[in-house]
């Protein structure tokens, strides 16, 4: 049975709520936190081509990791909504030139643009070696909630059956403070390699 609509959403409503509620200083400890954090995990040090996201509604940054990982010379993707309604991401490069515009939740992301030149093209879900995800919720066995889009779910249902050589390192992010006892489970949750908040690593 699916795990109560209601609860998950009241759950995610509280967490929305708290992460909106850190200061801009906080925000900018957590970020700072997570760099140190991430950029010290075998998994950071060996992906070239890294999935990240442009913060929104409190989420924890990942700014000062994007920024590192272009200095040394790491592909940066943002995810981007399907347009034919699939309910999927696609994920293309992200440069400090790349033009963004914002998507109908206001979040920008970079516009696509076919033929797919090679500077813009996708990159397959698969073939991305790390993927930062935002969470609205977690807990220490490693269960995520999102936003309630199911877009990273859908996105990477693939993993359930892929072999081990296609399977991109998923790691949410979140702020300490987003941390519960227990988050319900669904039968099409995505199951995480790890989570890294601005303190710790889970599981
Ligand atoms: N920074 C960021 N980028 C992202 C995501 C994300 O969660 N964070 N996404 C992750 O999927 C995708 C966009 N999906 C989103 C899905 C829903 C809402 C949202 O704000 N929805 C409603 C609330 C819905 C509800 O409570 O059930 C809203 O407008 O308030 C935002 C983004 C791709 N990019
Ligand atoms: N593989 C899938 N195929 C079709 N629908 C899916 C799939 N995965 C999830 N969904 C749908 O998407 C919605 C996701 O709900 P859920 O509350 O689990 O989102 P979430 O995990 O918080 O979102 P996200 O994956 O964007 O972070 C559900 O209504 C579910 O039916």
């Amino acid at each position: 049975m699916p795990a109560s609509k209601t609860s998950k959403q009241q759950l995610r409503k509280q967490l929305r709520h708290k992460r909106n509620s850190l200061t801009s200083g906080q925000q900018h400890q957590a970020a700072l936190g997570l760099q140190r954090i991430i950029s010290a995990q075998p998994a950071w040090i060996r992906s070239q081509h890294i999935a990240v996201y442009i913060a929104n509604d409190g989420e924890i940054d990942p700014m000062p990791l994007v920024k590192q990982a272009w200095k040394e010379g790491k592909t940066v993707y943002l995810p981007v909504l399907e347009p034919l309604q699939s309910g999927k991401l696609l994920f293309l490069p992200w440069r400090p030139d790349t033009v963004l515009v914002n998507n109908r939740y206001g979040i920008p992301e970079p516009t696509l643009r076919r033929p797919y030149r090679f500077r813009y093209r996708p990159r397959p879900a698969w073939a991305l070696d790390l993927v930062l995800l935002p969470l609205t919720g977690f807990d220490s066995s490693g269960k995520r909630m999102g936003m309630g889009g199911g877009f990273y779910d859908r996105t990477f249902a693939f993993m359930k059956n892929a072999n081990a050589i296609n399977k991109p390192f998923l790691a949410g992010l979140a702020h300490e403070c987003q941390r519960v006892s227990r988050i319900p489970t669904d039968s099409w949750d995505i199951p995480l390699s790890a989570i890294y908040s601005d303190l710790n690593v889970y599981p």
